[in-house]
């Protein structure tokens, strides 16, 4: 401004235009007086909104010291706003005044001596106050006027101070109304401030103030002259006032025209003619104390915009804070968000391998079910096929079974076939042979006639040389025609011998025809007979008794001593009845008796009976076992009483029995009869069933099972042995285990087959493939223990125990006969009461046929058991069993 003016002088050109209206220019005065609006909140992107910035911005006067004044407040505030625009953000642009005028020298010493710690900051009227060598001069330096600290712009500021009050402390601005302290003109050491509360500001009084201050020598110049009313305002130019006095250049030119103050008086006018130090020096100090008041509030306004300053650090903390906590509270949110965009994506690929797991699944259970319905397709198809094949199977197989028979059938009559032709071939060669015989005398003869004829020949030529004997010769020509004719005749003959040949050969044919018809016939009766036979053999064995008893007396042996008296009353080879002579007996008149024990049986075997004789008797029932009935042949008898040597010596019932069955099964072939042969030994001991033909060693260890088929009548032996007979020598070899093994088991051999039943089981299976028929028997051969009684034998320990079972067993057995005896049909029968009657549960009684031996030792010694035992056997031979059942079938 001042350069402005100085120029504006220099070409004495008018001021620059000053804006006006609400862009009218204030003064610092009338800056001073305005609230603290200027920091207020910039808008953003607006710029930094310092107080000399904005006053620069506008042209304002602020420029000056702005411009003169490197304030370091403002550069402070310049920092500071720098830093609120950096924290801020962008588009707060923070604008210096040094970045915007170059510093000039006085700048820079400013700055310097800021720099170096002077508080105060610079300033116009710190340049006037602290001039070099003035100390208190007070003026602008080169005649530049005052600065009003009038904000009306009163170029002498405070026109006039009215003094108000006795001690005139406070002068009031006639312009703007402030009322400013003002120090007494006597009192400089006094400050201005307190001087300036003794002044008082009046309006009536105010003059117009010298703006020169007392002590200073006042210049022509410098002394102010009279202005008109009418100048004060307009009527006179500016270059006719002192720049002192000129107007301000904020004043706008066209403003209108104020009315004259009052002072404008004759007096008034004396008063401004004359320059009024004091009222100067008060004015300056007035001024100094308004600068001061001004400084202090700026000051104060300083500290409040530091204050301010502050608390937008402390905000700009807080909000940097804030913003780190956004950023962290953003930072955690955002791993919240990574970990819910991972939870969801874990999620979705969750879900992903579930829809997957799920789909797995799902083909899993598809494929399972398809392979289910394979399964089951196949199973199907595998049963269809297995049925097919299975029907197949069955249709070979009969179709088999008619192949067989049609070749049977067909091998039968070839053979008969082949009989008949060799007959018819024997005949034809004993007719080849009369024909070559035939043959060779045809031959003969023409050989004799070819004979003849050469005979003839000679004869005829001889005739040529013997006419006489010609008549000879015819006749014997004739002779020889003759014979000719008789062969001839005979060939004729022997050529119609072989139509008759022919006409035999066919009646051998129907001959032949007619003996197979007939043989076929036979066989059909033939196997009618064998049925009948079966029926008439069975009438003839129940006639007999289906349950027998058979009595065999051994011979003595050599080292036995005392004989019994056993005689045979009928001793016929058919004998029936048996006498022991009992022990003798004393009555109670002291006379000694003996009584004579008469038994008769079915069929009684003296001592020199032999084992055939004993199975030419049995040998009936064994038929029957062939012919599919069950059959039991038991030996009871006391030890050493021959059982063994009656059931299995080399010629005992079980070989013998054997061969039988493989003549008769043999014999059977022709009438269409097919076995099969099955033997078992088991044993009884103590009431256990053992195998004898297993091993040795598991003898008393393996345990055997009887099971029982109640609809079929069947018996069976668990994990027993079972030995196919398909041969005679089996049975040797089957016997000599069954002894081998019994005598292991032993301590002594003979003490173990006196202490146990043996049973030999054959079981015999036939099928008649003419007739369909089909039986099943079994022959059952019991070697019972020694029968002798408990209190006989004076056993003790092993052998009681063994004596015990024995005579349980044997009670049984009369038991189940005595039962069977009775006869009553449903009564119990008690077969279970011991293992021997409840393995021969289905060949003792109803559908079997039984046979008993009582085995008889000859020796007195033994004839109290041998009487025993010949009661016991009465006793079964007085029992009557039902009729037995064949157990035959006809296949379906
Ligand atoms: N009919 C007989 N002819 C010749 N000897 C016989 C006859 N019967 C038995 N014996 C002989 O008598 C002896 C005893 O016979 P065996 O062993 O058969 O009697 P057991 O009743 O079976 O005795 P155990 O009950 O102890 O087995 C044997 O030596 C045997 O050879």
């Amino acid at each position: 401004m001042a350069e402005s003016d100085t120029n504006a002088r220099a070409l004495n050109m008018p001021p620059p235009p000053v804006p006006t209206g609400p862009q009218k220019r204030k003064t610092l005065v009338e800056q001073a007086g305005e609230p603290i609006k200027r920091f207020a909140p910039t808008q953003p992107g607006s710029r930094p909104a310092s107080a000399a910035g904005q006053l620069n911005s506008k042209g304002s006067i602020p420029r000056q010291a702005s411009s003169t004044r490197p304030s370091s407040h403002a550069y402070h505030r310049n920092a500071s706003n720098a830093t609120l625009s950096s924290s801020i953000g962008s588009g707060y642009r923070a604008v210096s005044l040094q970045s915007q005028r170059p510093q000039s020298a006085m700048d820079a010493s400013r700055t310097h001596k800021n720099s170096q710690g002077i508080g105060r900051p610079m300033t116009v009227f710190g340049m006037s106050l602290n001039g070099p060598g003035t100390g208190e001069v007070v003026g602008n330096p080169k005649g530049m006027p005052p600065i009003s600290s009038c904000p009306n712009g009163n170029p002498r500021g405070h026109k006039e101070m009215v003094r108000q009050g006795s001690d005139e402390s406070h002068v009031r601005c006639d312009s703007c109304g402030a009322i400013k302290s003002r120090a007494p003109k006597s009192a400089r050491e006094v400050s201005l401030c307190t001087a300036m509360h003794g002044l008082k500001l009046d309006e009536n009084s105010m003059q117009p103030a010298p703006t020169v201050a007392q002590d200073t020598p006042v210049t022509p110049s410098q002394i102010p002259r009279p202005v008109q009313a009418s100048a004060c305002q307009g009527g006179r130019t500016q270059n006719d006032l002192p720049r002192s006095l000129a107007p301000s250049p904020s004043k706008s030119p066209k403003k209108p025209p104020q009315p004259l103050p009052k002072y404008l008086t004759r007096d008034s006018n004396t008063e401004i003619a004359g320059w009024d130090h004091d009222s100067r020096l008060h004015q300056v100090e007035s001024d100094f104390a308004h600068l001061k008041g001004e400084m202090s509030r700026i000051t104060n306004e300083r500290s409040s915009m530091e204050d301010m300053i502050d608390m937008y650090k402390t905000k700009i903390e807080e909000i940097e804070e804030n913003r780190k906590k956004l950023i962290s509270t953003n930072a955690v949110l955002q791993m919240d968000l990574d970990a819910v965009k991972t939870q969801l994506s874990t999620s979705h690929v969750a879900l992903e391998d579930s829809k997957r797991y799920h789909n797995i699944t799902i083909d899993d259970l598809q494929r399972q079910h398809r392979r289910e319905l394979d399964d089951v397709q196949r199973d199907k198809d595998e049963d269809v096929r297995h049925e097919l094949r299975r029907h197949q199977e069955e249709m070979e197989d009969m179709r088999r079974r008619l192949q067989k028979a049609l070749e049977e059938e067909k091998s039968l009559r070839q053979d008969e076939v082949r009989s008949l032709t060799s007959d018819s071939v024997l005949s034809q060669q004993k007719l080849q042979l009369e024909l070559d015989k035939q043959q060779r005398v045809i031959q003969s003869i023409r050989d004799e006639f070819q004979q003849s004829q050469a005979e003839v020949t000679r004869e005829r030529q001889l005739s040529h040389v013997l006419r006489a004997q010609l008549s000879e010769a015819v006749s014997s020509a004739l002779e020889l025609e003759t014979s000719m004719g008789s062969l001839r005749a005979h060939i004729k003959f022997l050529e119609s011998d072989n139509k008759t040949q022919s006409q035999a050969f066919a009646d051998l044919e129907t001959r032949m025809q007619n003996a197979i018809r007939s043989a076929t016939e036979a066989n059909d009766k033939l196997r009618n007979e064998e049925t009948l036979r079966r029926k008439l053999h069975n009438q003839v064995q129940e006639l007999k008794g289906n349950i027998r008893v058979f009595c065999r007396v051994r011979p003595p042996s050599k080292i036995d001593t005392e004989a019994a008296r056993i005689t045979y009353p009928d001793n016929e080879s058919d004998s029936r009845e048996v006498e022991v002579l009992g022990l003798p007996e004393k009555s109670s008149l002291g006379t000694v008796t003996t009584k004579t024990n008469s038994f008769a049986f079915d069929r009684v075997f003296g001592p020199q009976s032999a084992n055939a004789d004993v199975f030419g008797e049995i040998s009936q029932l064994v038929q029957s076992a062939l012919d599919g009935y069950n059959v039991c042949i038991f030996c009871y008898g006391q030890t050493g009483s021959g059982k063994t040597f009656t059931m299995s010596s080399k010629d005992g019932m079980i070989p013998l029995a054997v061969n039988q069955i493989y003549d008769g099964a043999k014999s059977l072939e022709t009438k269409g009869w097919k076995y099969a042969m099955e033997g078992s030994f088991v044993e009884v001991y103590n009431e256990n069933l053992n195998d004898l033909l297993g091993k040795a060693d598991e003898i008393d260890k393996k345990k055997l099972e009887i099971r029982h088929e109640m609809q079929k009548g069947k018996t069976t032996i668990t994990d027993v042995t079972v030995v196919e007979l398909d041969s005679p020598n089996k049975v040797e070899n089957m016997l000599r285990d069954a002894s081998s093994n019994r005598s292991v088991a032993a301590t002594n051999a003979n003490e173990r087959s006196s202490r146990s039943h043996s049973v030999f089981i054959l079981k015999l299976i036939g099928e008649n493939s003419m007739t369909g028929e089909r039986s099943e028997g079994t022959l059952n051969l019991v070697d019972l223990a020694g029968s002798e009684r408990l209190s006989h034998s004076g056993a003790t320990g092993d052998r009681l125990k063994e004596t015990q079972s024995i005579n349980k067993s044997l009670s049984c057995l009369g038991d189940v006969i005595g039962a069977l005896g009775q006869g009553k049909k449903g009564s119990h029968v008690p077969y279970r009461n011991s293992k021997l009657t409840n393995l021969l549960q289905f060949s003792l009684g109803g559908n079997s046929k039984t046979l008993m031996f009582v085995m008889i030792s000859p020796l007195q010694a033994h004839l109290s058991e041998t009487l025993t035992s010949l009661k016991f056997a009465t006793k079964v031979h007085n029992t009557h069993i039902g009729t037995a059942k064949r157990q035959t079938k006809t296949k379906d």
